[in-house]
């Protein structure tokens, strides 16, 4: 059984990799909160993770934390040579170049978003977009109200597939006098009750309007896919690896 480490292990995707782990086995979690094991999985501060990754003799790391986290336990995975699945996300330059620089000691697999159906929707974005390219376009995400980070990693996925296709401007929601430009993309978040996560692309023009969304039901899907990533990834050189790498495989 592959032996993963859970980092934000006492969070809401914490409990659901634990719950969803039965083809691997959690062995250890990592949190800065005074807890000592949750779902009987010690409980490490981020701080010591290096020593727990090679005391509890760790195959790889699934990430689902703070990006501040992240880059601590990246920083340990690095020093133990262990893999890492990094599941956070709002990430910004600086925190993405760090990321990058430890795949260059280890395999890394990042992922804004681990449900196959959202791998499915980027391609379909990618020929929707690239065929109806005269429609205006409007990006909608809806999460939970303790989401921190805004617009969501996979909005943010989703619209640097779109400017992949089309030189689009994004604007984050409107207000007072705000006439819509040719070459705008509105991009809209709201946050509300326990909602795991939905997106949407509006594609409108021609007398039509294309919709194309995903909605996420439970954190399981996310956990699972965390967990087949996490499984592939151990014994590959280390690297920079995508999530679309271990559905196609
Ligand atoms: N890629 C994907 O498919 C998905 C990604 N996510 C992303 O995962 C992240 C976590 O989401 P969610 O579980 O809902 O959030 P929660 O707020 O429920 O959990 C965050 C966890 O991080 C821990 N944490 C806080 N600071 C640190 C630190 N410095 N080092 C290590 N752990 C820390 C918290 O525990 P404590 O306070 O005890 O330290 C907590 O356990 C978010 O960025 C979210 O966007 C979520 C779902 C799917
Ligand atoms: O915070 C969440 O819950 C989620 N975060 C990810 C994101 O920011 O895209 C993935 C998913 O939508 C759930």
């Amino acid at each position: 059984m592959t032996r993963v480490a859970v980092n934000g292990v006492t969070g809401q995707m914490g409990g659901a990799v634990i719950e969803a782990a039965t083809d691997s086995e959690v062995v250890v979690g990592f949190a800065t909160s005074d807890t000592d094991a949750v779902d009987g999985v010690p409980v490490v501060r981020p701080e010591d993770a290096a020593e727990a990754l090679r005391e509890y003799d760790v195959d790889v790391v699934v990430d689902f934390a703070v990006p501040e986290g992240a880059l601590t336990v990246a920083d340990a995975c690095v020093e133990a040579g262990v893999p890492m699945v990094v599941g956070t996300t709002g990430f910004d330059e600086d925190g993405m170049a760090r990321l990058k620089d430890a795949s260059e000691s280890i395999p890394l697999l990042k992922a804004t978003n681990f449900s196959q159906g959202i791998q499915v929707l980027q391609r379909l974005v990618r020929e929707a977009v690239g065929t109806l390219d005269e429609y205006d376009l409007e990006l909608m995400e809806t999460h939970h109200n303790r989401k921190v980070d805004a617009p969501s990693g996979t909005a943010n996925s989703i619209l640097d597939v779109i400017q992949e296709e089309r030189d689009v401007e994004p604007v984050y929601g409107r207000e007072g006098h705000a006439p819509r430009e040719d070459d705008e993309i509105g991009v809209f978040a709201r946050r509300a009750g326990d909602i795991r996560g939905e997106h949407e692309l509006v594609l409108a023009g021609n007398d039509e309007v294309l919709s194309l969304s995903h909605r996420a039901e439970d954190r399981g899907v996310f956990a699972a896919g965390a967990l087949d990533a996490a499984t592939w990834l151990v014994g590959r050189d280390a690297g920079w690896y995508d999530f679309s790498e271990v559905v196609d495989a």
